[in-house]
């Protein structure tokens, strides 16, 4: 359910009078979330299950670079912490995001990115109720290989792996042709640092969705091994038609 005060859908399958006397059936609407340190796969997992389960994939860090690009009041803030390699502060962050989760009414999505703080966490949880949350647990030998091979499309945030996905022409996004880049905070020396503040960080936020029983942990040291267990979770979580917003059926 979403709580802010002017919007408000009940996060189950809800039945309302519309006009003419139809009743239409508002389909269950699904809302989850994905964890997982730098590197873990969050968001290539993330676009197989957009795309699998025609979720709408919201990233905070997208979020956060359009309102830089888009110069609103939260985007000039933000620019200043990222701009230091900082997180973006806890207000600034649910000032950005939870208006744009309160008009995703009618929309199930995917969230990655965020929360980043249990402050944030609890936020989310004052605004809207997760069906699932997923944690990976990926080795951190993994992840030093993977972020050591990570090619980035800045534009897109298109992300691309020389062994894994390596893009058709090296060096060059597929779509749009521009160079890719590799950011410095991939490189080993930064990583160490990033994992232990993710772990500090992610703690009191698992235990909390552990507590409300939607926690799902998938450990492993491929993309493609984790992601069967994904689809079989989701399949039996996400009703097919998690994208309606509403259908008209007769009702008794
Ligand atoms: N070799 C290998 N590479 C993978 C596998 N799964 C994903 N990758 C690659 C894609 C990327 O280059 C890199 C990290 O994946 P993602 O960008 O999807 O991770 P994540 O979104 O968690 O990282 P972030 O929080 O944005 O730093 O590893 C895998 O199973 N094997
Ligand atoms: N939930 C969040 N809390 C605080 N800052 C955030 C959050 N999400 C994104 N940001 C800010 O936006 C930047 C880009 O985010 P993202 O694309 O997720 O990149 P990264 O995974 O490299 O941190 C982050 O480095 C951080 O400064």
């Amino acid at each position: 359910m979403l709580r802010n005060g002017t919007a408000s859908v009940r996060n189950d399958t809800d039945t309302v009078r519309g006009v003419a006397g139809y009743k239409w059936r508002m389909a269950k609407l699904f809302r989850a979330v994905i964890m997982g340190p730098p590197g873990s796969g969050k968001g290539t997992i993330s676009e197989r299950i957009a795309q699998r389960f025609a979720l709408t994939r919201l990233s905070s860090g997208d979020f956060v670079r359009e309102n830089i690009a888009a110069n609103t009041d939260a985007g000039v803030l933000a620019k200043t912490y990222i701009e230091r390699g900082l997180l973006v502060p806890d207000h600034v962050m649910t000032r950005l995001l939870l208006p744009r989760l309160e008009e995703m009414t009618r929309h199930s999505w995917l969230m990655d990115g965020f929360p980043r703080t249990l402050a944030q966490a609890k936020a989310l949880n004052s605004t809207c109720d997760l069906d699932l949350v997923i944690s990976l647990n990926i080795p951190y030998e993994t992840l030093k290989e993977r972020l050591s091979d990570r090619w980035i499309h800045p534009a897109s945030g298109r992300v691309y792996n020389m062994g894994f996905n390596p893009p058709h022409v090296q060096g060059r996004d597929d779509i749009s042709g521009e160079p890719l880049i590799q950011h410095d905070d991939d490189k080993p020396e930064a990583l160490v640092a990033r994992l232990r503040h993710y772990k500090d960080m992610a703690k009191p936020i698992i235990d909390l969705y552990k507590s409300k029983g939607i926690l799902h942990t998938f450990s492993g040291t491929e993309t493609d091994r984790i992601w069967p267990y994904i689809n079989s979770l989701l399949s039996t979580k996400i009703p097919s038609t998690s994208q309606t917003d509403t259908q008209r059926i007769p009702m008794p």
